[in-house]
């Protein structure tokens, strides 16, 4: 499939027709017709009548899964506000395309098609054509003294997660697990965090790839010093697009375009840790429809992440206690989300194979 073009920057869908509720009925029905105890099979059950409110006719296709990592580098990474130096996010997406990632190994594992896109990464990347090349510039600004982004770069990189959902969708895609790799990016995603939901930067800020109780105390003072400098009191209620280019990056707003466009194109879309959930809010206040097209693949060890995801009102699948990101928690519920649709379409119904229904 074709990546690589672009298309009209500014590209948001803003109106999104949320999932059915039609189906999302009839798929309750049918489930009370299957051969198990009503409601034996919990959270299934509920994931399965999401997906047919999803897809609705189209949810007997089979399922067509991808995972995107969208890869950027931040300008406050010179604030020393992760336990990784920055040049790791250029030297992961070198991995990725080695195949030798967590997310390489699960995505193969469960036949995900994995797409790695360079939104922002501080490097130049020659003949790497397994790479699509959406840079839009290298890196964010230091968001402690300015805006993170311009509205230009805000529009590309939104443009680029658009087209890329544009892509998926055509190619067939029916299932898209959301990912991210960004040294830096818990501190975006933790200022996010504080300006759309009103957390603190202590409820917010968390380890990130694990810093000591002085690292962690000083990330959560820059936190803290990020969302001063960008949202006062008097800008309170300030709009997501506007959290979006000061205090996120250039693979969150990625995030955000293919969230939006991935909903208007009636996709499953599975997020995944405290970065991508951070995109997955921030669409959802673009866009409120959207929430009904979100799974949460997995909760990370981020206590941000909690926050979003309640606010979210989403559960989610798996409690690993992982904080990787990459979109590995995404891929690793995929499995279980495709048990939840085959159960759906595959099950007989009490009158079909001849079982008595319940007594009492
Ligand atoms: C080797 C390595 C691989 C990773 N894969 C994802 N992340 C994760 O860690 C980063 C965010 O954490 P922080 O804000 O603390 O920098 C992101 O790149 C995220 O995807 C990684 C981090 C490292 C070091
Ligand atoms: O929650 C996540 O996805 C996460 C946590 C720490 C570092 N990178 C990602």
């Amino acid at each position: 499939m074709s990546f690589q073009r672009t298309r009209p920057v500014a590209y948001i869908p803003c109106t999104i027709e949320p999932p059915s509720e039609v189906w999302r009925q009839r798929a309750r029905a049918h489930l009370d017709t299957l051969t198990k105890p009503l409601g034996s099979l919990g959270r299934l059950e509920d994931i399965a009548a999401q997906i047919v409110s999803i897809r609705r006719e189209r949810f007997t296709e089979k399922v067509n899964k991808g995972a995107y990592v969208f890869a950027a580098d931040h300008g406050i990474t010179a604030e020393g506000v992760s336990a990784y130096p920055r040049e790791v996010t250029h030297q992961m997406v070198l991995n990725f395309l080695a195949q030798g990632a967590a997310i390489n190994v699960l995505a193969r594992l469960h036949d995900v098609e994995l797409r790695v896109v360079d939104v922002g990464v501080d490097a130049d990347f020659h003949n790497l054509s397994s790479l699509l090349h959406h840079k839009v510039s290298k890196g964010t600004q230091n968001m402690l003294h300015e805006a993170a982004m311009t509205d230009e770069q805000l529009a590309q990189a939104l443009a680029v997660g658009a087209a890329i959902a544009d892509d998926a969708s055509a190619a067939g895609q029916t299932m898209i697990a959301i990912g991210e790799m960004g040294i830096g990016n818990t501190t975006s995603a933790s200022a996010i965090t504080c300006a759309l939901i009103g957390a603190t930067a202590t409820q917010a800020t968390g380890h990130g790839t694990g810093m000591g109780v002085e690292a962690h105390a000083r990330k959560v003072s820059i936190v803290q010093a990020i969302v001063s400098k960008h949202f006062t009191a008097s800008s309170a209620n300030s709009s997501a697009l506007e959290i979006l280019r000061c205090v996120g990056g250039l693979e969150i707003a990625a995030m955000v375009g293919m969230i939006l466009t991935a909903a208007n194109h009636q996709l499953v879309i599975v997020a995944d840790g405290f970065i991508s959930t951070a995109a997955a809010a921030l669409a959802v206040a673009i866009a409120p429809t959207v929430q009904g097209y979100l799974i949460a693949g997995h909760q990370s060890e981020e206590p941000g992440h909690k926050l979003l995801l309640d606010h979210l009102n989403l559960v989610p699948v798996l409690m690993l206690n992982m904080r990787l990101g990459e979109g590995t928690g995404a891929v690793l519920a995929m499995p279980i989300l495709e048990s939840a649709i085959a159960l759906y379409t595959q099950m007989a119904t009490f009158t079909s194979a001849g079982v008595s229904g319940a007594s009492r």
